[in-house]
């Protein structure tokens, strides 16, 4: 088995692979943006991807999350093939096993901390409205917003903004958290407050946490680094 089909890490149980993943985008000359992409990703890991601008982290990152689909290649969640599923059945995945942060928080300013939180349980249908509430308040007790709970966005501060939506990432219980320069818009203090949540999530709940980013010094103390240069993989290494 080769390095890129195994993975740095192939002793954990693989819960995301890609096998020669290709996104083209048509045109009359045609984009690349993600090429023969192979990664192999397990449990309870904390994965930077990073790379030049345009270098396709973030067409990466959402291929990964079932955003879009490729043009050729695919994913594979805990080993089995995401490419024949129907668009519905790629959102009931999304909803289910895969948690997003993005640079912004789009939490939904109406609405308070713990109502954003409980709005993907509720799509779900798993817990009842009693349990939903017990679950909304320990996340965000957890990342340390129980003074918040029932803060509108408006009322927070950029890093309890983007911890709020660390938890609604959260709030399915999810394997794999997929995020977007999650610290791309905060200032150094809040940077090291959504970065501890991440990387406690990992720690203590086990779940995956891949991230894209451009800073380097959150990239360097991220247990792996994927690194693409013109949309293929340059290096993929644990640190
Ligand atoms: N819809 C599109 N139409 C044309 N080109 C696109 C489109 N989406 C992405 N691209 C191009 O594809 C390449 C990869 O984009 P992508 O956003 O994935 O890169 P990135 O590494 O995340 O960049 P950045 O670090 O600047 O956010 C870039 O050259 C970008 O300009």
């Amino acid at each position: 088995m080769t390095p890129a089909e195994a993975g740095p890490t192939s002793n954990v149980s693989l819960l995301l692979q890609t096998r020669k993943l290709t996104r083209i985008l048509p045109a009359v000359v045609p984009v690349t943006l993600v090429q023969d992409v192979d990664i192999s990703i397990g449990n309870s890991e904390f994965v930077a991807i990073t790379g030049p601008s345009g270098s396709g982290k973030s067409s990466l990152l959402y291929l990964l999350g079932l955003l879009d689909k490729p043009t050729s290649g695919g994913v594979l969640i805990e080993e089995s093939s995401t490419s024949d599923l129907s668009s519905g059945e790629m959102a009931s995945m999304r909803l289910a096993k895969i948690g997003f942060v993005f640079q912004f928080h789009f939490l939904l300013p109406e609405f308070t901390a713990l109502e954003n939180i409980m709005i993907p349980m509720q799509k779900l249908g798993r817990l009842s409205a009693r349990d939903q509430l017990e679950h909304a308040t320990g996340l965000l007790v957890d990342l340390g917003l129980q003074d918040f709970l029932h803060r509108r966005p408006a009322q927070l501060s950029g890093g309890q903004r983007q911890r709020v939506a660390v938890a609604r990432a959260l709030a399915n219980s999810p394997d794999l958290i997929l995020a977007d320069e999650p610290t791309g818009s905060l200032d150094s203090a809040a940077t090291e407050q959504v970065f501890g949540s991440l990387q406690s999530i990992v720690e203590t709940q086990k779940t995956t946490v891949v991230a894209v980013t451009h800073d380097m010094d959150l990239a360097s103390r991220m247990q792996r680094r994927i690194h693409l240069v013109d949309g293929k993989i340059d290096y993929d290494r644990v640190q």
